[in-house]
């Protein structure tokens, strides 16, 4: 193993009185028409991540496609405009939801339209929960502004390169060292938690930083984002902190990447198997409790 686990953030252990109230409610706002599939993978991935209850707010037209593939999920159809994305008034029942919420992931295949740009900014805007933003949740706050520097409501960001340079308004950085340096810029800047995704992603708080060496380039296969999203909420609902869900989420997804590929190869590792084989990443951050 290329990382030693006691040099990572300790995964909680469950408390043998500990029930589904104890282990945190993860909201997963994603989805849209044609991307209901990124609302599953996060959702089946925070259940995974050990959430004690995972809800997903999906638009209405998704909303059956979405429940049929778990049965673990509950599943939220919010009201939609005709394109199939989340329409107006849309932030008002996802609020509401959230105010139960111990953390809410924001972005895996909302699409990018200017009404769903506004929806995101909303929720920004009133939730109260700790935030991981994803994809389009990402599209939607960029260029990054000053309007979200020093939340005080934890925000991790969890943008792949070009996600990244989209936020920056800058290149997509060249080097390891470009890569790590920009992240911990960034994050000390907006005070929040910046994960730069790809090979050797980084994890930031502006202080600390941490290079993952798990995962392999297996991994680059449309969806494993959406899964590292789902993981670190969930992680987070266990009452790890934003930074230390992201250095663990970030381990124990590049774990499962490794071990996928060790069962069936790089070439075919899809989403789903990084799914299948968290259970086997999880069980060796049990083997030190
Ligand atoms: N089953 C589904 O419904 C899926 C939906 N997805 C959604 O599809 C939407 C679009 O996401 P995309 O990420 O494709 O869109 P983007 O246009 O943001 O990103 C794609 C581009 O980013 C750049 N990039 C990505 N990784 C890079 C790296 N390591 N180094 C350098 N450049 C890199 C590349 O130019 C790549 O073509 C999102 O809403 C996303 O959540 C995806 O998550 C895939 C699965
Ligand atoms: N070569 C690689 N080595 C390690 N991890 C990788 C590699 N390529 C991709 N990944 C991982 O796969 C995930 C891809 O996320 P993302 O680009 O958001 O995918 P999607 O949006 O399709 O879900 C990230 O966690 C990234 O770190
Ligand atoms: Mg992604």
């Amino acid at each position: 193993m290329t990382q030693a686990i006691r040099d990572l953030p300790r995964l909680p252990r469950r408390d043998a009185t500990g029930h589904k109230g104890t282990y945190g409610k993860v909201l997963v706002v994603a989805g849209s028409r044609g991307m209901s599939g990124a609302a599953v993978l996060c959702g089946r991935a925070a259940l995974r991540g050990g959430a004690g209850l995972v809800q997903v707010a999906c638009p209405q037209n998704v909303q059956d496609v979405v429940a049929a593939a778990h049965p673990a999920y509950t599943t939220h159809g919010i009201r939609q405009h005709a394109d199939g994305t989340f329409g107006d008034g849309a932030a008002e029942e996802v609020l509401a939801l959230a105010s139960a919420a111990d953390a809410v992931v924001i972005g895996p295949g909302l699409g990018r339209a200017e009404p769903t740009v506004r929806f995101v900014l909303r929720l920004l805007e009133d939730l109260t929960a700790p935030v991981v933003l994803d994809a389009d949740g990402l599209f939607a706050v960029s260029p990054f502004g000053d309007q979200f520097a020093r939340r005080t409501v934890p925000l991790v960001l969890t943008p792949h390169p070009g996600e990244f340079a989209r936020l920056t308004g800058k290149p997509v950085p060249a080097t390891d060292a470009e890569r790590e340096e920009q992240a911990t810029a960034f994050a000390d800047t907006f005070g929040g938690v910046m994960l730069l995704k790809g090979a050797g992603t980084v994890v930031t708080d502006g202080t600390r930083v941490y290079r993952n060496a798990t995962g392999n380039p297996g991994m680059g296969t449309g969806g494993t984002g959406d899964v590292l999203a789902g993981g670190i909420a969930a992680l987070i609902g266990q009452g790890l902190k934003a930074f230390d869900a992201a250095v663990l989420g970030a381990w124990v997804h590049g774990r499962a990447g490794d071990l996928g590929a060790e069962a069936l190869g790089q070439t075919a590792l899809t989403a789903p198997d990084l799914l299948d084989h968290l259970p086997a990443a999880f069980k060796e951050l049990e083997s030190h409790w």
